[in-house]
């Protein structure tokens, strides 16, 4: 079986070995501490940039030869671009592990390293910070999202959907922010990573106000647009290489409840229910839902919500295989979080290895899936059933 992932991490181990002995300013870190930041690394986050490589000479504690690897290869990343200078030979060893780490980012593009590295050293500070003092909650938040809260504590990273006054709903911009938070996730300290809702929804699905932001190229171009970036999103979700947990703390509609099949945990309150109004919307099911739902809930199931959009209550969810356990609202923060803290202090590799064992020989799969599902989708968006329900969903709005 392929674990691609383990034997990278084999050969991090070997390289690391060989620079374990370096002082915490070794020639790893030099390049995260300059101040120089050439124009190309010029951008939108740039003043965050420049404000991780500050912060990054005042940790209190040596990160160790892993992370300063890590900081190293986003850096050069940032302000170079791919790797583009020749591999070290085999015998220089601290010059190779730095290479490799450049050289695995491949074209990640400068931007994405920008951010990677300022959440990186965010997780970095707050860990620092937790083990000597108490900060403020808006010390641990991390920087660069809008519609997200994202903050790290105890080895577990937590995004919550954060547009309470719209039940949550998912933006364009919001699928976006999700992936890159799933993209650092992936990459910082963490164990586990847990998504939830801010207010009383956990997401009531695609925002349709995604329908009406055509673009000059006309709803032919959104549609293909908008397919992409759905492959997108929901393969971020197969790939994600660490425990992805779901606390559902309210109502879930539509691609919100059908990406729960790709994750490794749902906790639920007992206020959250389970809907996916696909056929009323003129939609077809997405998220590798065709695929995982029947093989959750067995195929009769799996029809009365995807077809006939049957809304499951979170007990219901719970008989079907949908949802892990379901918790009393009154104390559902405290039990949960409870449980997710003890979980979190496992050993990190173990527990990602053995996702790894029981995903991979899905993976390949489920891409192909989550391809066909959007690529349906693409024609559905265009159809008269599917702009008669979402003219349907602004003129109840409009009445009110
Ligand atoms: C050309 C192609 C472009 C397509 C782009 C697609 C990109 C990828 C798509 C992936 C496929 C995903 C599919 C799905 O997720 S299908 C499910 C879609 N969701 C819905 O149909 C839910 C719609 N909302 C509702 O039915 C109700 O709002 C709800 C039951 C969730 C809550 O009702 P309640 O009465 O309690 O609250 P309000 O309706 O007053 O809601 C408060 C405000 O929030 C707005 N809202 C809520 N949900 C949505 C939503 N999904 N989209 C847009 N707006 C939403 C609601 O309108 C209220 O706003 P105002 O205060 O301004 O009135």
């Amino acid at each position: 079986m392929a674990l691609v992932g383990v034997s990278g991490r084999r050969a991090g181990c070997y390289c690391l070995r060989a620079v374990r002995s370096l002082p915490f300013c070794s020639p790893l870190q030099v390049p995260a501490l300059q101040l120089h930041i050439s124009k190309t690394a010029m951008g939108a986050c740039q003043k965050d940039f420049e404000s991780a490589v500050n912060q990054v000479k005042l940790l209190k504690k040596d990160p160790g030869n892993e992370v300063k690897l890590k900081l190293y290869a986003l850096y050069k990343q940032a302000t170079e671009g791919a790797c583009n200078t020749p591999k070290p030979g085999l015998f220089d060893l601290i010059n190779k592990a730095k290479w490799d780490a450049w050289n695995a980012l491949g074209n990640l593009p400068k931007e994405t390293a920008r951010q990677n590295y300022v959440d990186l050293v965010s997780g970095l500070r707050s860990s620092s910070d937790s083990s000597s003092q108490v900060k403020p909650e808006a010390d641990k938040k991390r920087a660069g999202y809008d519609t997200l809260v994202i903050t790290s504590e105890d080895c577990i990273t937590k995004i919550m959907l954060n547009r309470p006054a719209k039940k949550n709903a998912l933006t364009t911009q919001m699928y976006r922010e999700i992936m890159l938070a799933l993209e650092a996730a992936s990459k910082d300290d963490s164990t586990i990573t847990v998504f939830t809702g801010n207010g009383d929804y956990y997401s009531s699905g695609n925002d349709l106000t995604n329908f009406t932001d055509i673009p000059p190229g006309g709803i032919e171009e959104k549609a293909k647009n908008s397919a992409i970036l759905l492959r997108d999103f929901v393969d971020c979700f197969i790939d994600f290489p660490k425990p992805l947990v779901a606390v559902v703390n309210g109502p879930a509609v539509g691609i919100s409840v059908t990406i729960l099949g790709l994750f490794d945990l749902v906790y639920a309150s007992d206020r959250a229910t389970f809907h996916t109004p696909f056929s009323h919307l003129g939609q077809t099911p997405e998220g590798c839902s065709s695929y995982t739902f029947p093989k959750i809930m067995g195929p009769a199931k799996a029809v009365e919500m995807l077809i006939f959009g049957k809304k499951l209550t979170a007990g219901e969810a719970y008989a079907q295989g949908l949802v892990t356990e379901v918790f009393p609202d009154s104390t559902f923060q405290k039990e949960v979080w409870t449980r997710l803290k003890a979980y979190s202090k496992l050993p990190q590799n173990a527990m990602h290895i053995s996702k790894q064992i029981i995903r991979n020989h899905e993976k390949e799969k489920l891409h192909a899936i989550n391809a066909e599902e959007s690529r349906i989708l693409q024609e559905r968006w265009l159809s008269d059933e599917c702009m008669n329900a979402v003219m349907d969903f602004f003129s109840r709005k409009a009445k009110l």
